[in-house]
């Protein structure tokens, strides 16, 4: 049995900024992992996500088929990705919605169910998206600070200026358990883009390992925490910062019990030129990436998981 892991915990309504940037700073050199609270997104919203979610993924297949992902918005089915591309397994036990971006240019790309059965889905969505999206660009300010930067830095590099924030409704199961040979709910990975912020709902299964570079991987459980998103740094951010921040290995294992998530990918605008931050690199330590656009760079790692 792992063990699990001691996140720290970051209080974002504490008024001393810089106190909440010296924590996050740690929290991201150390772990790349973190739980955030007082984040201004209310329980009776996360839990009423949550029921929304359950009651798309109980219609039968061929209705969720009819909203199958287009412009990667909408329904991915069971064993259709594989977060590891080196796994040789049939695909991670997963099945997944996507809602991408609601700026007035792209929300037309977006899929809805059927109005008839699903009144209230697009609206408490929507709802959801709005306030994590608005909890991470406060988040990303702090960064900022932690980082030593002013804290609008990445919104003056055009970051979050309609940035790519996909929220991602996801299913797990739990028809599987760990003694099923190689599979995962979700294969080892790092996720792609700046911030995530992820909702459980309780039932264990999402691992973290600390020193990827160390195999063979330890793993350690990152427990549900009532309230509390699970925040994780993703590649972008450890390239801008050269590694400082670590984006951090994780992924989901079968426990023989159904699972469901919320995952918010906070990502940059797609034209937001990514390169090493001035304060990351020196002499000493060179910077490890050329620059890169995030759109090409997103782009690429999807093409990776999704063969297309
Ligand atoms: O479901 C979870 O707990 C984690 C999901 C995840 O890591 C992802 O979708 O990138
Ligand atoms: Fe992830």
């Amino acid at each position: 049995m792992s063990e699990a892991a001691h996140l720290p915990i970051i209080d974002l309504s504490i008024p001393d900024r810089l106190s909440t940037a010296g924590l996050i700073r740690q929290a991201c050199t150390e772990y790349g992992f973190f739980y955030l609270v007082n984040h201004g997104v209310e329980d009776e919203l996360v839990e009423k996500v949550f029921q929304e979610s359950r009651k798309f993924f109980s219609l039968p297949l061929d209705e969720k088929m009819k909203l199958y992902r287009k412009e990667h918005r909408g329904y991915t089915p069971l064993y259709a990705e594989k977060l590891d591309t080196s796994s040789t397994s049939k695909g991670d036990s997963k099945e997944s919605f996507y809602i991408g971006p609601l700026d007035a240019a792209k929300s037309n790309l977006n899929q809805w169910p059927s109005q008839e059965c699903f009144t209230s889905w697009r609206a408490i969505m929507e709802c959801y998206h709005a306030k994590v999206l608005s909890a991470g660009k406060r988040l990303i300010c702090l960064i900022a600070l932690a980082l030593n930067l002013e804290e609008d830095y990445f919104e003056k590099i055009g970051a979050l200026d309609e940035p790519e924030c996909f929220l991602r409704l996801l299913h797990y199961p739990g028809e599987h358990r760990l003694s099923d040979e190689g599979l995962c709910g979700a294969s080892a990975h790092s996720d792609y883009g700046m911030i995530t912020l992820l909702a459980t709902d309780g039932v264990p299964g999402l691992q973290v390992c600390r020193e990827k570079f160390n195999k063979p991987w330890a793993w350690e459980y990152v427990l549900h925490m009532k309230g509390a998103f699970i925040v994780n740094i993703g590649d972008m951010m450890e390239r801008w910062t050269n590694c400082l921040f670590r984006s951090t290995l994780h992924r989901v294992m079968p426990e023989g019990r159904e699972r469901y998530s919320l995952a918010f990918f906070l990502d940059p605008n797609s034209d937001c030129i990514v390169e090493c931050l001035e304060s990351c690199y020196n002499e000493s330590c060179p910077k490890g990436f050329p620059p890169i656009r995030s759109g090409d760079y997103l782009k690429e790692r999807l093409r990776l998981t999704y063969g297309f």
